[in-house]
């Protein structure tokens, strides 16, 4: 569960003011979740998810964050669209924290996953990236390439209780990764979601119906976020990456989106990549949660044992 800051209902009070909302009926701390502290606003006119912003995210980013579901859902992408304020504004503050107001996305994250939802979740981020075009503001990728070695080095001697030589293979693997990694203008770039998960993603009778947590959402090569997902969703923490599953999320996204030759060469590349950040931000959450904190941490190692599939099984990546 992810709740860092408790909101008093005085403090609620105040905040719902400023929206035409109405008052509170109740707000509840949502159990899922790692990086904010959402709640569940009931309030006379819906549901509405309120979100103070902790951790990793940058305040002064916000916009940045909140312009992109913006304008996705106004084009047609079903996912959360903040609720502006009578100032016109949808950012503001709630116990010292920013924080802000999005609508309610009906649907389940699915329970198993299998070749329908990979199918369906794979053109869903094809859509995303199609939409994201119009969006022009970039935001760079924070956690991408060019900041994994230091993260490594901030998570101490965490790789190596966990796992003994770990930290050495990771760091060389950045360096190999550094090299093959593609230049900036040989591969289709633009907005990706950067975090699109199982849990982040509502189903409601085997179709996507939301897509939600846009807040690692940067400016980046689209391929990569595919790999981001064949990382999440077709490599089961306790087996090796799918075959059936990959091939259903990459027919889905090329039914919207056919990739280029050039991202099917780097898609290789990619997932060890994506296995890599995960596997860092997790190492780093490992050592570093703060206490008090009610929230689940995530096994780094189920990402250790992605990035030693990947390096074996780079063949699962061909073109059908
Ligand atoms: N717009 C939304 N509609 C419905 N539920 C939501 C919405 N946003 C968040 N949630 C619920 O809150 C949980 C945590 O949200 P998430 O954005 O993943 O948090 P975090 O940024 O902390 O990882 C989700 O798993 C979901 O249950
Ligand atoms: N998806 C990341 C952690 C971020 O959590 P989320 O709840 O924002 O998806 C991971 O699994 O490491």
């Amino acid at each position: 569960m992810a709740v860092y800051t408790t909101v008093s209902s005085e403090a609620l009070g105040v905040f719902l003011e400023d929206y035409d909302i109405g008052a509170a009926l109740s707000c509840v701390g949502i159990a899922e979740g790692i990086e904010n502290s959402n709640y569940l606003l009931t309030t006379p006119l819906g549901r509405y998810i309120l979100t103070l912003y902790e951790r990793r995210v940058n305040a002064a980013e916000l916009p940045w964050f909140l312009g992109l579901m913006q304008h996705l859902a106004a084009h047609g992408l079903a996912c959360p669209t903040p609720v502006i304020g009578h100032d016109g504004e949808a950012l503001r503050q709630l116990e010292g924290r920013p924080a802000a107001l999005t609508t309610f996305l009906p649907g389940r994250p699915v329970s198993v996953i299998d070749t329908i939802a990979c199918h369906a979740l794979g053109a869903g981020l094809a859509r995303l990236h199609a939409l994201g075009r119009g969006y022009e503001a970039e935001r760079p990728n924070t956690l991408g390439m060019a900041s994994w070695a230091k993260l490594l080095a901030a998570c101490g001697d965490a790789g190596e209780q966990l796992r003994a030589g770990l930290t050495t293979v990771v760091s060389d693997e950045i360096c190999v990764l550094v090299a093959e990694w593609p230049a900036l203008d040989r591969l289709p770039r633009g907005q990706i979601h950067a975090d699109l998960f199982p849990d982040n993603a509502f189903f409601q009778n085997d179709a996507l119906s939301g897509i939600i947590d846009f807040y690692f959402a940067c400016t980046d090569f689209l391929a990569y976020d595919l790999a981001i997902c064949l990382n999440a969703w077709c490599c089961p923490d306790d087996a090796r990456p799918q075959q059936a599953l990959i091939q259903a999320m990459l027919d889905g996204y090329e039914s919207v989106r056919p990739l280029e030759d050039g991202e099917w060469e780097a898609l290789p590349t990619f997932c060890r990549g994506a296995a890599i950040r995960f596997l860092l931000t997790r190492l780093y959450d490992w050592g570093h949660t703060p206490d008090g904190a009610v929230v689940t941490r995530k096994d780094p190692l189920a990402y250790w044992r992605r990035l030693m599939a990947w390096r074996e099984m780079a063949g699962v990546l061909k073109r059908g």
